[in-house]
């Protein structure tokens, strides 16, 4: 048996396990080249990500001065450039790691909602080394349209997966902490992440400014 007060702990993706913002950026910055339109700041693109690729490419066209139309073959376009180049620099945020090994430790199951598409997602954990961490993964498409967060349907399947119990989630967008509390789990945003408002805006339960603050504000909310 183990003291910890979640058997499941959950996570977003990008801006909060991981900082794929500069690989995000190249990709739509590719699309934007092919395309005609000028470049945009990582820092812009990293206010598009959260609510899916599509919506990224979306946002940050629409910042560049370009319409949707044709929005769909730049759209596969920039998924295949990203695919290729899906870890360039992408990396774990500081402390990330350490906080996972020792939740494991404590005994909780750790698991990922991302609005990333399930592959994608799967061969970013892969080439980075670390899917082994998790005990599942359940991307944007992985339960059909209208199945993605901000519904709690993706965080409901999480805990099924994980063999039930006990759940937290911890992301970095509005669609974490709407699809965490709809689903009546204990939510915590990170402040680090790829925050389009600021984070006290969220709705979460606590907010978190660094990894080492993980585990003391999970046992502080259980
Ligand atoms: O593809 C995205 O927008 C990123 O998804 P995530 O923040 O849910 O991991
Ligand atoms: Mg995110």
């Amino acid at each position: 048996m183990t003291d910890f007060p979640f058997a499941i702990v959950g996570f977003d993706l990008d801006g909060t396990l991981l900082d794929t913002s500069a690989d995000l950026a190249a990709a739509v910055n590719h699309t934007l080249d092919g395309a005609g339109c000028p470049r945009l700041a990582i820092d812009r693109v990293k206010a598009h990500i959260g609510g899916g690729a599509r919506r990224m490419l979306a946002l940050s066209f629409a910042e560049a001065g370009h319409d949707e139309a044709g929005l769909d073959a730049l759209y596969d376009r920039m998924l295949a450039f990203y695919a290729d180049n899906i870890a360039v620099e992408t990396r774990a945020f500081d402390g990330c790691l350490a906080a996972l090994d020792t939740l494991a430790r404590r005994g909780a199951r750790i698991a990922i909602v991302t609005n990333k598409a399930e592959h994608l997602a799967r061969k970013l954990l892969d080439t980075l080394g670390i899917s082994s961490r998790f005990a599942c993964v359940i991307g944007g498409d992985t339960l059909g349209p209208g199945n993605a967060k901000p519904s709690p349907a993706p965080i409901h399947e999480m805990i099924a997966r994980c063999g039930g119990g006990r759940a937290a989630f911890v992301g970095d967008s509005i669609y974490d902490i709407t699809a965490g509390r709809a689903a009546g789990v204990p939510t915590i945003a990170v402040s680090f992440g790829f925050l389009d408002r600021p984070v006290a805006d969220l709705g979460a339960d606590a907010v978190i400014d660094s990894y080492a603050d993980l585990v003391p504000t999970l046992e502080r909310l259980g």
